[in-house]
């Protein structure tokens, strides 16, 4: 027996939810998009909206974070259907890890094949500037160190295996895909790097940020990575992508504070760009096949 605590929803329940959705008529998607703190303006780009409240949505948890306005969007974005979580969950938000990972099951039940994650981070990296994109081509998970992985608990093997692999969790042709296309749309602010998750809702002290930087780690964000294992679990494909927006302090003298203020504002500064590298995305991404496990 499994303790309540690790207590995900079950199949049956996350096909409740997915056949739910469905019997409110939306095309089946094919690319699911998961829009970061601010970044929900995402979900306007869709033609032929259906909007969908989470408070609607049977077993979905709810929104509480500003920037997140709760909203499942479905609609095509250049012809291919879609749906777009317009705010996602987070562990500080007080949800169990398996309870904010639960629309990405309920997306692959919908039909989805390629889920496109963003999100608002803070720049490690010294030589990343407030603004940049930076495609993320692995993480650091650092909750799941100490335990806290969206797949404890009873694996179901009709989601996927008990041990699944992700050191090729983000789609290397994606990633190229990416820098293809900022490139063609002229964005001069395109990065490459690890993504590391903390728990939040706390920002870093300096003593950490300094550590994660030593680890490797080139941004700092508290989402995204439960998304992609549980994404990698169930056979999507997966491209991920941070907005910096805010550069973490790593320095004593520093006067600069971190605040979700800030992070709401470059995400707005840049969002018309974001829309647009993700648009022509979609636009290119191979789908029909549903078979990328
Ligand atoms: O990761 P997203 O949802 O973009 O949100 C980021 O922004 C918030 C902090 O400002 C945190 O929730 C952090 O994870
Ligand atoms: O500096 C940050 N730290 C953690 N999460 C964040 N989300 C945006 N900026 C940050």
């Amino acid at each position: 027996m499994f303790p309540e605590s690790t207590k995900s929803y079950s199949y049956e329940e996350c096909k409740a939810t997915a056949d739910w959705l469905l019997a409110q008529g939306p095309v089946r998607p094919q690319v699911g998009i998961v829009c970061g703190s601010g970044l929900g303006g995402l979900a306007e780009m869709l033609k032929d909206q259906l909007v969908i409240n989470y408070s609607d949505i049977p077993n979905f948890p709810q929104s509480t974070v500003h920037g997140h306005a709760g909203k499942l969007v479905f609609g095509t974005l250049k012809g291919k259907p879609c749906v777009c979580m317009q705010g996602r969950f987070h562990l500080y938000e007080g949800y169990p890890i398996q309870k904010i990972t639960m629309p990405i099951r309920v997306f692959k039940l919908l039909g989805v094949e390629t889920v496109l994650l963003t999100n608002a981070a803070g720049g490690l990296n010294q030589d990343y500037n407030v603004g940049d994109m930076m495609v993320i081509k692995d993480h650091i998970n650092i909750p799941g160190f100490a335990g806290n992985n969206p797949l404890v608990g009873r694996n179901d093997e009709r989601f996927g295996v008990r041990f699944p692999c992700v050191s090729d969790a983000y789609d290397r042709d994606l990633q190229e895909l990416a820098l293809e296309v900022a490139d063609e749309l002229g964005f001069s602010f395109m990065q490459k790097g690890v993504y590391c998750v903390l728990g939040g809702p706390s920002f870093e002290t300096i003593a950490e940020c300094r550590m994660l930087r030593t680890l490797g780690a080139d941004a700092v964000g508290m989402s995204t990575a439960h998304e992609v294992i549980v994404a990698r679990h169930c056979g999507l494909r997966v491209f991920a992508l941070s907005l910096i927006t805010n550069k973490s302090v790593m320095d004593y003298d520093s006067e600069k504070k971190a605040n979700h203020e800030e992070v709401l504002e470059t995400a707005e500064l840049r969002a018309a760009q974001l829309e647009k590298l993700i648009a022509n995305m979609v636009s290119r991404i191979e789908t029909g096949n549903n078979n990328t496990q």
